[in-house]
């Protein structure tokens, strides 16, 4: 990035990434550099598989469709706990001792995030609206966002939105330049090898026929919309050692989905 230049960047974090400590300490030294060149961004955050398993020690078996979390009522407070909570308050502890003055919120807090349920049954949620004026001013004064999807819908219920649509959102709204999924896995992956990039009609096939799955489905889809929403650049793949931001960022590294 030249000195001169300001660059949004929206940078999901998945959770299972979050958990290697190594990698995401030398990711928010990267981070951290790169705001004192004058970039700004947002990091948003997963954490799916730790929800998954303090709900199994709670006693609930987790349901997942198409990568998404199909939520019962009684896991909102599971979620909000974990994500909201414990996930999130980690996040900004490390990004402080990466010199980041971070500033942890879920997607209820403005609201900067509201949703609503998929069907009546689930607590799972889509975006309905986004604002980003709390993310702006907050950037403004020099703090950096760090958020979680979990939030509410117009009623304020407890809804839970998945992380990549959450990060999408926030990207769209904020006109980001690029959007980062950073996953546990070096890209999108075909016949073991990663795709550097990926059309949308490519993306589509991959997914009818199966070579996308899982986690991955939401993660490609939102990349989807975030391309037709004019978000400049926009990456999944790994963070694994010093320089992954920039090369992810140049298109370097990962899967690069492009039109
Ligand atoms: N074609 C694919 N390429 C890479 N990963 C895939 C693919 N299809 C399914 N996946 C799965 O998607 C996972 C990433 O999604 P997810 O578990 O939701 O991660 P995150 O927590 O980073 O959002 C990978 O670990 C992998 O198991
Ligand atoms: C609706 C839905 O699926 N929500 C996700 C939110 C967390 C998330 O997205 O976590 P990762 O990015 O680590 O997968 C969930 O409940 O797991």
């Amino acid at each position: 990035m030249d000195e001169d230049e300001t660059h949004t960047i929206v940078v999901k974090i998945g959770g299972r990434a979050v958990e290697d400590e190594a990698s995401l300490h030398r990711f928010l030294e990267e981070l951290s550099g790169f705001r004192r060149l004058g970039g700004n961004g947002v990091l948003v955050h997963g954490g799916g598989a730790e929800v998954s398993r303090i709900s199994r020690l709670l006693g609930i078996e987790p349901v997942f469709r198409d990568g998404l979390r199909i939520t019962r009522p009684e896991e909102i407070p599971i979620l909000e706990m974990v994500l909201a909570g414990r996930m999130n308050k980690s996040l900004v502890r490390a990004a402080h001792a990466a010199g980041i003055r971070a500033v942890g919120l879920s997607g209820a807090d403005g609201p900067i995030l509201v949703g609503e349920a998929l069907s009546p049954e689930t607590r799972t949620g889509r975006v309905v609206s986004t604002d980003p004026s709390l993310l702006s001013l907050l950037m403004a004064a020099g703090y950096f966002p760090i958020l979680s999807s979990t939030t509410m819908d117009s009623s304020g219920e407890g809804l839970n939105i998945n992380a990549d649509e959450a990060a999408l959102a926030v990207a769209e709204a904020l006109k980001a330049d690029a959007l980062i999924f950073l996953s546990d896995i070096p890209g999108i992956l075909s016949g073991g090898e990663v795709l550097s990039s990926l059309t949308p009609e490519e993306a589509e096939e991959a997914i009818a026929r199966g070579i996308i799955q899982g986690g991955m489905i939401p993660k490609v889809r939102s990349s989807l919309r975030a391309l037709g929403a004019g978000v400049g650049h926009i990456v999944i793949g790994q963070y694994t050692g010093e320089g992954d931001l920039r090369r992810l960022l140049e298109g370097k590294t990962g899967t690069t989905l492009h039109t």
